[in-house]
């Protein structure tokens, strides 16, 4: 598993993370969402060693990553820019990871095939579409069997297979008992492929749960109700003790209400030309929810939209 306690990191006088803890544990995906600039990154470089921290911990498998005897045995990384030589096939940059890692040769067909690049394995990597070059950086991150994987946004730039894919990949990984941690900006994306959520924003954590009371506790619902009887309407449910709103000419009313009202419109006699279940997006709610720390954001309104 990964622990990360109190980890700070400043960069001169800018603090990109904050003294943040979470744990992440295995057999289970976990996805690490924030907006643009919010720490992701400079997260998952301290877990990887690659940037010092200023104060804090972050901790793989109880150890700091690079006091691993086999680091990639341990943990298989994708960061956003990983270094491939143009020029050399796709096969022959695994061959060469693999060989200069103390990895058994075999490992390099195992990873092609898991990836799906066994057809073009022979190509060279230069000439790889955007989406075949994630594939080969979770391949050589599959190199040595680790048992945590760390991909920084994995789905950046791909096709909706590619992000299918993914996401196919990250849950059968963490089926296999694997410590699984995916960044992303796209709160859509993180709910349908992670159990867990941690929201961070300006290198603060805003929220450690899982995706399901995430959805619970954030996606606000409702149900719109329209009448040519507005007024009377209202005052009949308040009456019956439903706790009523008005917005222009709709009525709403909490999510679990709806049968009731169309029983008591019906009973009263009252015509409804509309009774709609209401969700605001998750989307809606992550915007809601780490608004004070995007750096830069629009000024367009995040009114719920329907589901
Ligand atoms: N090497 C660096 N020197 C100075 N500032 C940095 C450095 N690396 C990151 N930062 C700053 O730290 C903050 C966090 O950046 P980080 O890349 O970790 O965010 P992120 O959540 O991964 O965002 P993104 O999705 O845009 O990559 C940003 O304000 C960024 O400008």
């Amino acid at each position: 598993m990964i622990q990360v306690r109190t980890l700070t990191k400043k960069f001169g006088e800018a603090t990109a993370v904050d003294g943040i803890d979470f744990t992440v544990r295995p057999g289970i995906v976990t996805g690490f969402l924030g907006p643009n600039g919010a720490g992701k990154s400079t997260t998952m470089r301290m877990i990887l060693g690659l940037d010092r921290p200023t104060s804090g911990s972050a901790l793989v498998n109880g150890r700091r990553y690079i006091d691993a005897p086999a680091p990639l045995r341990e943990v298989g990384a994708l960061l956003e820019a990983h270094a491939v030589h143009p020029g050399r096939p796709a096969r022959d940059h695994l061959r060469w990871l693999a060989a200069s890692n103390g990895l058994p040769a075999g490992r390099v067909d195992a990873v092609l095939e898991q990836a799906g690049l066994t057809e073009v394995a022979g190509q060279r990597a230069g000439r790889f579409s955007l989406g075949m070059g994630q594939r080969l950086g979770i391949a050589a991150a599959l190199l040595g069997d680790p048992s945590v994987i760390v991909l920084d946004e994995p789905v950046n730039g791909l096709d909706p297979e590619g992000i299918r894919w993914i996401r196919g990949l990250a849950r059968r990984l963490a089926a296999e008992g694997r410590t699984v941690l995916i960044s992303s900006h796209l709160m859509s994306e993180m709910a349908l492929t992670a159990d867990h959520l941690l929201v961070i924003g300006r290198g603060r954590l805003l929220a450690d749960c899982s995706t399901q009371d995430f959805i619970d506790q954030h996606a606000t619902s409702y149900v719109r109700v329209r009448s040519p009887q507005a007024e009377a309407l209202d005052r009949l449910l308040a009456d019956h003790g439903l706790k009523v709103t008005v917005h222009g000419d709709e009525l709403r009313v909490p999510a679990t209400d709806a049968a009731r009202v169309g029983d008591l419109a019906g009973g009263a006699g009252m015509t409804l030309h509309e009774l709609t279940l209401m969700r605001s997006s998750l989307e809606d709610a992550f915007m809601t929810l780490t608004a004070d720390s995007v750096d830069y954001h629009s000024q367009t309104a995040t009114e719920g939209a329907a589901a």
